[in-house]
């Protein structure tokens, strides 16, 4: 009853929160997660728009593209190559790159951005296309941490405003967190749950509450792995051994913050903490803010608490 009455007072016509069936998608940011929204969902048929800065960035992105896409065929076309990178090329060709947002949204079902986790540049962004997306277009956030809420708080469009939080590597990732707002419409939400599937992904659905539901009970995880190897009770080395060989995760916590990016693990908790500053779930971690003040972000940089080179 809340979303209707905040239909009304926005003064929405009733075509524009039909059930959407996504089909043609527009993603922004073709960094790790970005990149990897789009192969999925290019391999699944759909036209996407993928939009970044600069070309040598987007460049980068369809490398990244094409070299999962070749592990994939690996396994799925052991026997057929040929068949393999006829899948690949057919994928690729599904992909179209642009620096400019305003005409690669055009036509578009779902905007989904996947850009740096800064509310403000999350907002400034979001702003700008409510002006430039057909009315139809659900917009919808990949964000780690950021309440969805205050995202969508930029938009005239709070009925078609939803969170689709995917995990890193998207590729072999199955889960993807659906989240809906207060004011996020039923179509809305079944539109970005249904889009789920049929990229072959599990969802689940979420309440916008910080960290949705794997965030909230990992990233405070993470940061109490590197708060007890500060206190000296043992090495990364252990510590990763142990969490792998113990309860069997595919990596342990230092191999996988690096894997994450340090500054986004970092970003989360530093906004948890400003929320909720006597939780000591949250409380911070010298050796991190030292690593991400360096610019030891992990994998992406070449070091975090590992070296990759
Ligand atoms: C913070 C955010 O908001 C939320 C998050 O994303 S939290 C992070 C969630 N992610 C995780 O927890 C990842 C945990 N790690 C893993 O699941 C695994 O280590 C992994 C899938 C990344 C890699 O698997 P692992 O066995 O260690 O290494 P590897 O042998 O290289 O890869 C296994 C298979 O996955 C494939 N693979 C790995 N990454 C891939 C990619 N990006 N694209 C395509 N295929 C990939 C490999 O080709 C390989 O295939 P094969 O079995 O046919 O040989
Ligand atoms: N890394 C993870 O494991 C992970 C997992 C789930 C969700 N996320 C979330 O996904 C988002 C992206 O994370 P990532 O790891 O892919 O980051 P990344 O740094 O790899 O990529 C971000 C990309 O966004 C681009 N970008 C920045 N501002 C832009 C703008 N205004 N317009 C267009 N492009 C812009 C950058 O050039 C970069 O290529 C963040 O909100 C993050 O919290 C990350």
């Amino acid at each position: 009853m809340a979303f209707f009455a905040h239909q009304i007072r926005r003064g929405f016509s009733s075509s524009a929160v039909r059930n959407v069936v996504i089909k043609q998608v527009t993603i922004i940011g073709g960094g790790q997660m970005g990149a990897g929204i789009a192969q999925v969902a290019a391999s699944t048929g759909h036209s996407v728009n993928l939009v970044d800065t600069s070309d040598d960035i987007l460049k980068k992105s369809i490398k990244t593209i094409e070299g999962s896409l070749k592990r994939v065929v690996k396994k799925k076309f052991a026997d057929k190559p040929e068949a393999g990178e006829e899948f690949i090329q057919k994928v690729l060709k599904n992909v179209s790159t642009s620096t400019d947002v305003g005409s690669a949204v055009q036509g578009s079902d779902l905007v989904l951005e996947a850009i740096v986790e800064n509310l403000k540049i999350k907002q400034d962004l979001f702003s700008r296309l409510d002006k430039l997306a057909p009315a139809h277009t659900i917009f919808a956030s990949n964000t780690s941490s950021l309440p969805i809420s205050d995202i969508s708080s930029a938009t005239n469009r709070l009925d078609r405003f939803g969170g689709l939080h995917f995990f890193n590597p998207v590729p072999m990732m199955k889960l993807v967190e659906v989240i809906g707002t207060s004011t996020t419409s039923q179509e809305t939400f079944d539109s970005l749950l249904n889009f789920s599937k049929v990229l072959g992904k599990t969802p689940v659905s979420c309440k916008d509450t910080p960290g949705f539901i794997v965030n909230r009970l990992f990233v405070p995880y993470l940061y109490e792995a590197v708060r007890l190897y500060e206190r000296g009770h043992g090495s990364k080395e252990d510590i990763d051994i142990a969490m792998k060989l113990g309860v069997g995760y595919p990596m342990g916590p230092f191999e996988l913050s690096d894997y994450i990016g340090l500054d986004t693990i970092k970003f989360i908790m530093d906004g948890w903490r400003e929320m909720d500053p006597d939780n000591t779930l949250f409380a911070p971690s010298e050796l991190m803010d030292k690593l991400v003040a360096e610019g030891k972000l992990g994998k992406k940089t070449g070091e975090g608490f590992y070296k990759y080179k």
